[in-house]
């Protein structure tokens, strides 16, 4: 077990919870302890494009990279050191709260680190479409020191009913989670002016879709 405490809050779980419960997305700051956020950041910071991969579109067989929709790096996190277990433990326990208390029957959880250097954006997507996926709930930790207006790089989450309409836009900012149905929002990453740094992340239930567990990406 590592020595990093990952909450400062005693009831870390409860806004994300009743948000989710209310409208099926939730963005918190402070979710996690500075001394987590830093410790992640110090981790991927070090992390030289060469260990990480350009990351694609599709699953399993249809994955490609491509580009013009998306154009971040990516490294999916083991818990091989401190930093990444602690986050992994911390968002098992997120797990639990939700089984718990929404009784929403996640499975497992998967994340990645990323990367996006100036420019890259993600265009418009849904991160799973119905029936096809095991995700049901994305999240996004935000990593970056010092995030300003005129950095870009804003996440934009759309209407579940109306993917025209957008609920809000957020800064990528030092220590802000982002959670949401995977199914049921569309969202983009605008152009980044300068590198962002985050870790997207997806709760999934085990549908055994064509005896799969969802191959990472
Ligand atoms: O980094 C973000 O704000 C969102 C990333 C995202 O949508 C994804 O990786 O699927
Ligand atoms: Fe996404």
């Amino acid at each position: 077990m590592s020595s990093i405490v990952p909450f400062t809050s005693e009831t870390p779980f409860d806004k994300v919870l009743a948000d989710i419960r209310e409208k099926g997305w939730s963005i918190t700051d402070d979710f996690f302890s500075d001394e987590m956020v830093e410790a992640l950041m110090s981790d991927i910071s070090d992390l030289d494009n060469s260990y990480m991969k350009q990351a694609g579109v599709g699953r399993s067989l249809d994955h490609q990279v491509a580009l013009e929709r998306r154009r971040d790096y990516i490294r999916w996190i083991d818990p091989v050191n401190p930093a990444r277990s602690a986050f992994l433990n911390a968002m098992g326990e997120l797990r639990l709260e939700f089984n718990r208390r929404l009784f929403l029957g996640l499975w497992d959880y998967e994340a990645h680190f990323a990367r996006y250097e100036e420019g890259a954006f993600y265009e418009k997507h849904l991160d799973a479409f119905k029936g096809k996926s095991n995700r049901v709930l994305s999240t996004v930790l935000y990593l970056n020191e010092n995030w300003e207006e005129g950095d870009g790089g804003e996440f934009v989450l759309f209407d579940e009913n109306d993917e025209h309409k957008e609920l809000g836009r957020f800064h990528p900012k030092k220590g802000r989670l982002a959670v949401f149905l995977s199914e049921e929002f569309p969202h983009e990453v605008l152009k980044a002016k300068r590198t962002r740094h985050s870790i997207a992340g997806w709760f999934r239930v085990n549908n055994n879709i064509q005896n799969n567990l969802d191959p990472g990406q």
